[in-house]
């Protein structure tokens, strides 16, 4: 569904993208892994438009400068690392913006809303005042809005999500990155995710991109791309693997 080919950007003569060229697929969860400054938040911003690097970046064949501007929203999102509101809008009202390039009735339009409320666990504080929130709950009050802006998507819509986890206590992760495994293998989602912890790259990813300096240094399934000669090579340490009672290997 997403192509890249040759997307280079290099603001002020410093090349932070270099020639990457990747492919996602409808239906798969595709991890960006690289150590600090790799170029990986760079790499999103590229596909989500916010930066214009040079290249070609294509979603279901077309390129993404030819998207009609509200149906390119209804079919591509991004959940930002970290997103400051000061101003005092409830959960709920800020989950509804995401219904700015959708048509629906306000009843449709309730529903969905709960709908999407639920599936990330923030209804029981959607009357509260969002920057009130904890880190963890306004990240998921985020991803609640990206769903609600993809609702209405005519193909598998593309979700960019920047460190997902990040703010998130052990089970909610785990809540969050099942929740985008499901999007992706019942509704055919793409999903692209910052992921930092490779042992949640092993297992809700089914491909992931390996960047080091704004280039791309390997592409694969994670069990093949997470040798310890490249996590060494990487993150400089050292890992230990654990093999779990139901087979896979844990990393420490
Ligand atoms: N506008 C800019 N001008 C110059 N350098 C920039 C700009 N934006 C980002 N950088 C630099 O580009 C590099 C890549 O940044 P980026 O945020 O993409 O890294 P990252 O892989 O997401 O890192 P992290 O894991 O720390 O979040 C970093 O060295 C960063 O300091």
């Amino acid at each position: 569904m997403l192509q890249l080919t040759n997307v280079s950007f290099k603001p002020q003569g410093k090349l932070l993208l270099n020639q990457v060229s990747i492919s996602v697929r409808a239906g798969e969860v595709y991890g960006l892994l690289g150590a600090n400054g790799a170029g990986k938040t760079t790499l999103l911003k590229a596909i989500s438009g916010d930066i214009k690097a040079s290249g070609s970046i294509t979603l279901y064949g077309k390129a993404l400068a030819q998207w009609n501007r509200r149906e390119l929203a209804k079919h591509l999102a991004v959940l930002p690392q970290s997103s400051q509101l000061t101003f005092p809008f409830s959960a709920r009202e800020v989950v509804a913006l995401g219904l700015t390039p959708l048509s629906l009735s306000k009843a449709q339009a309730a529903s969905l809303i709960d709908e999407k409320m639920h599936a990330t666990d923030c209804y029981s504080f959607a009357d509260r005042a969002y920057p009130s929130l904890s880190g963890g709950e306004r990240q998921r009050v985020q991803l609640a809005r990206v769903l609600l802006q993809l609702s209405q998507a005519s193909h598998s819509p593309l979700l960019l999500l920047d460190e997902p986890t990040s703010a998130q206590d052990l089970g909610q992760q785990h809540n969050l990155l099942r929740l985008t495994q499901t999007l992706a293998k019942k509704e055919g989602f793409g999903v692209v995710a910052i992921l930092h912890d490779l042992n949640q790259v092993l297992r809700y990813c089914d491909t992931c991109c390996l960047l080091d300096q704004g280039r791309v240094s390997a592409v694969d399934s994670p069990d093949k791309l997470l040798s310890d000669e490249r996590i060494q090579q990487h993150w400089q340490y050292q890992p230990q693997r654990v093999v779990l009672g139901n087979g896979q290997t844990a990393l420490i």
